[in-house]
């Protein structure tokens, strides 16, 4: 008889459709209370609370199970190497398209984190404070590129990430405002030591770029304990990116202060057609060119449909 051996597996993720994931809420602890339903609907996003219950939750719990374990590690080679390192934030990437639903994918995680009694102090950060200010973005000739890895200050953000996974008590990063579509000269978002920093951004997952020297930097995403991206059809994220647009156009566009202001006087089919062409040159190109190109590296993809909600779920396992 021939030795018996273990089937390799041919692929690193585990695969799940909607109803397969939706199942492991019945067996995920911490059901929504009414208290965390009300803080949920506070955010203002519009996102559907049996949505959450359903796929949120357990993505949530997964997190919390590899918290608990990435300080097991931590400790055991702190007592391997005879250091004695106290714990340091445990760092998620979230990562996808411009209007894919990141921010409202961020935020719900980082409510839903901070209910599990191992991570009560839970941080966001996004990674727009890093981008160049639009006086040195229109200097390198970038004005029609932001968002692409270039517009960023990327050794500013890895200095910042790499200092808050050392422990720092304060680190600070720079501010971005969507309203002035600039960097907030003087503004300040500081991180003080959390159980947990979710890094949100359309380039976090983006390897490090190799150096004139041949040698390698680190990139932000080396020092992820965990990443997400989220994923979905072109024509869907396209399609939002117009709807949001349509509805900014209607509130904060009209603004003094917004840097589209001139927007807010458009007809229906000219704020259509402005969107459409700024996905089309910008958002749609970093898409194809740098941002789907990372989604394999991604602990878990998180696959939306069109009425955004979640139809797929992938976990990479090894
Ligand atoms: N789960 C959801 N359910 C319904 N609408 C959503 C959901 N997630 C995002 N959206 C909407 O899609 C658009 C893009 O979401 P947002 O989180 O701002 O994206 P990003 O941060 O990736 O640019 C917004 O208009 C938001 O209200
Ligand atoms: C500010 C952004 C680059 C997103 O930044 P992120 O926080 O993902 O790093 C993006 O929302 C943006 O404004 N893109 C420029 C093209 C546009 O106006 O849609």
């Amino acid at each position: 008889m021939p030795p018996s051996v273990e089937p390799v597996p041919s692929t690193p993720y585990v695969d799940l459709d909607r109803k397969a994931w939706a199942a492991l809420s019945e067996s995920t602890p911490l059901p929504l209370t009414d208290t965390d339903v009300e803080r949920l609907a506070g955010l203002g996003d519009p996102i559907d609370l049996a949505e959450v219950d359903a796929v949120y939750r357990p993505v949530s719990r997964l997190l919390d199970l590899y918290v608990g374990a990435t300080r097991g590690l931590h400790e055991a080679s702190s007592t391997f190497l005879r250091e004695d390192t106290g714990s340091t934030p445990f760092l998620i990437g979230v990562a996808g398209s411009v209007a894919v639903g990141k921010s409202t994918t961020a935020r719900l995680l980082r409510e839903l984190m901070a209910r599990w009694p191992a991570t009560p102090r839970v941080e966001l950060i996004t990674t727009d404070g890093f981008l160049y200010p639009n006086a040195e973005l229109e200097r390198r000739g970038l004005m029609d590129r932001k968002g692409f890895p270039e517009s960023y200050d990327r050794r500013a953000l890895v200095r910042f990430v790499s200092k808050v996974k050392a422990g720092r008590p304060e680190v600070r990063a720079p501010v971005y405002d969507h309203l002035s579509y600039d960097i907030v000269p003087g503004a300040e978002t500081v991180v003080r030591r959390p159980d947990v920093l979710i890094v949100e951004g359309l380039n976090v997952l983006q390897p490090a770029r190799p150096t004139s020297e041949g040698t390698s930097n680190l990139a932000v995403s080396d020092f992820f304990d965990f990443s997400i991206y989220v994923d979905a059809r072109t024509d869907d994220v396209r399609q939002w990116y117009v709807d949001r647009f349509l509805s900014l156009r209607a509130t904060a566009f009209s603004r003094p202060e917004s840097y589209f202001r001139r927007y807010a006087s458009l007809s229906d089919e000219e704020a259509v057609a402005t969107a459409e062409r700024l996905w089309d040159t910008i958002n749609a190109p970093n898409l194809v060119q740098n941002i789907l190109p990372t989604r394999s590296r991604a602990t878990l993809v998180l696959r939306k449909g069109r009425d955004h909600a979640v139809e797929r779920v992938r976990l990479r396992k090894l």
